[in-house]
């Protein structure tokens, strides 16, 4: 099985981001949504990811933001990847020519491969949990069991992931990659240096 790749998302700090860098993630996760207690500033976005080391990607975060403001951001910064978290068509998240994930909430009986296909441009699809009123980042998870084999994107597993439960995640879901936000974190967008490395080992020697 190919080695599972891990972001850590809602980074806020540059020595959080090189403690992530260091214990060996693949990318890292800037959350552009004013609502969210993990958001940065423009300013902020830019001084970590001036300070990544090469090989490790940068993904802007955006919950139904507007063309504009994406694009404001892009104009700014050149983020590797992007990340829509809301209720963003499959024509508001290809807007942009840049690559792109999208999350989707599953709730109980959602069809993941119908959804999937909807989003047939894009370069992986992120499951999360559902949660009535909040878009993510929620430290929920949800039944891993839903998720079909062989889905026709690259899966990014996300929701309510820790050092505690990464394992079993990884075993049962087969994903290509898993993303966690709150559960490695000492308080809300401050990350927990010793959580980060233990929950990348762990992903690591999954
Ligand atoms: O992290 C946030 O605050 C956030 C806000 C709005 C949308 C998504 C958000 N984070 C993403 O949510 C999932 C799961 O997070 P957690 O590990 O359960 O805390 C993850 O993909 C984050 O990127």
């Amino acid at each position: 099985m190919a080695a599972v790749r891990s972001k850590i998302c809602g980074i806020t700090r540059v020595e959080d981001a090189l403690v992530a860098a260091e214990a060996g993630v693949d990318a890292i996760g800037l959350v552009f949504y004013p609502k969210s207690p993990r958001a940065v500033t423009l300013l902020q976005a830019k001084a970590i990811v001036a300070a990544l080391p090469p090989f490790v990607t940068s993904v802007g975060l955006f919950v139904n933001a507007t063309r504009g403001e994406v694009g404001g951001i892009l104009d700014e910064l050149p983020l590797d990847l992007l990340q829509f978290h809301g209720d963003e068509t499959p024509a508001d998240c290809e807007g942009h020519g840049r690559p792109y994930i999208k999350a989707l909430r599953v709730r109980p009986g959602e069809d993941i491969a119908a959804r999937c296909l909807e989003y047939c441009n894009a370069s992986g699809i992120l499951l999360d949990a559902y949660v009535p009123g909040m878009p993510g980042g929620t430290g929920e998870s949800f039944d891993w069991s839903m998720v079909p084999r062989g889905l026709p994107k690259p899966v990014i597993l996300a929701g309510g992931l820790s050092v505690r439960n990464v394992r079993v995640a990884i075993a049962r879901v087969s994903p290509y990659a898993v993303d966690v936000s709150g559960g490695v974190e000492a308080e809300k967008g401050v990350k927990d240096a010793e959580k980060v490395r233990a929950f990348i080992r762990e992903v690591r020697n999954a």
